[in-house]
């Protein structure tokens, strides 16, 4: 087992405290549904991990190897990772990229294009594949990279409901590979029966880091405290 250690992480945009010394633990084939309202931070939380912003504090591994080297980012809009012409160049881009050799490259790219299922398109063009397949791609391209943490930013925030299940048996599969998967996103109904742990920011503090087996409980106290948590009122 390995672990992404965040001690007193802080980033601050402009004058504006965004993340506010967040100090927490993740572990591989753990999977932590991190919430929050719009704004609280959840993107600019993952986008530091993955080393796509600045920031104070410790971030490190039990490993000691760099943390952006060990967290791989997926967008909410796969279209906007998609980079090659077949969906098999689109994996094979990144790879090429690190230096490679021929033959890893290929027995990779295999590798994650058939665990997320895509191994039969891989002569596409990705821009014929649904939605759905989409996000996988751009999931196959950061698997490749052999992450041990994968960081999926809203990824079923742009799917209909048939392929938010696919990403949902999916992310339930990724567990197994040894990954530690953080997943911020506003469907935590939907993937709450999948998820360990939940982490809740508000205003870029964390407010709750734990297990729950009652989540309609726990989302209710979050409300309370803070009002309008996900956009609708879960009172009702
Ligand atoms: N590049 C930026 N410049 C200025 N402000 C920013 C920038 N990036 C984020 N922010 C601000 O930081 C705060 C947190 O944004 P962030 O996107 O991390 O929240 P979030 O929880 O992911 O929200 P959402 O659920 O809407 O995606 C917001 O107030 C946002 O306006």
């Amino acid at each position: 087992m390995i672990e992404l250690i965040i001690e007193n992480l802080s980033v601050n945009i402009g004058n504006k405290k965004i993340i506010d010394s967040i100090s927490t633990t993740f572990k591989t084939k753990e999977l932590v549904l991190l919430l929050g309202r719009n704004g609280s931070g959840k993107s600019t939380f993952l986008k530091a991990l993955a080393g796509l912003t600045k920031y104070s504090g410790k971030i490190f591994t039990s490993t000691n190897e760099k943390h952006y080297l060990v967290t791989g980012y997926i967008f909410q809009n796969p279209e906007t990772q998609i980079i090659g012409s077949t969906v098999w160049e689109d994996v094979i881009f990144g790879l090429e990229n690190i230096g490679l050799a021929r033959d890893e490259i290929k027995k990779r790219a295999e590798k994650a294009l058939k665990i997320v299922g895509l191994y039969k398109f891989k002569d596409l063009d990705p821009y014929v594949l649904s939605g759905g397949q989409k996000q996988k791609l751009a999931i196959a391209s950061i698997l490749s990279m052999e992450p041990y943490f994968l960081l999926l930013d809203e990824p079923t925030a742009m799917l209909d409901k048939h392929d938010r299940k696919i990403i949902k048996i999916l992310i339930k599969e990724l567990k197994k590979l040894n990954i530690g998967v953080i997943l911020a996103t506003h469907h935590s109904n939907f993937f709450f029966d999948i998820a360990d742990r939940i982490i809740f920011l508000s205003n870029g503090k964390i407010v709750f880091d734990g297990k729950t087996n009652n989540y309609t409980e726990l989302i209710g106290k979050l409300f309370s405290k803070e009002g309008d948590v996900f956009g609708f009122n879960l009172s009702h």
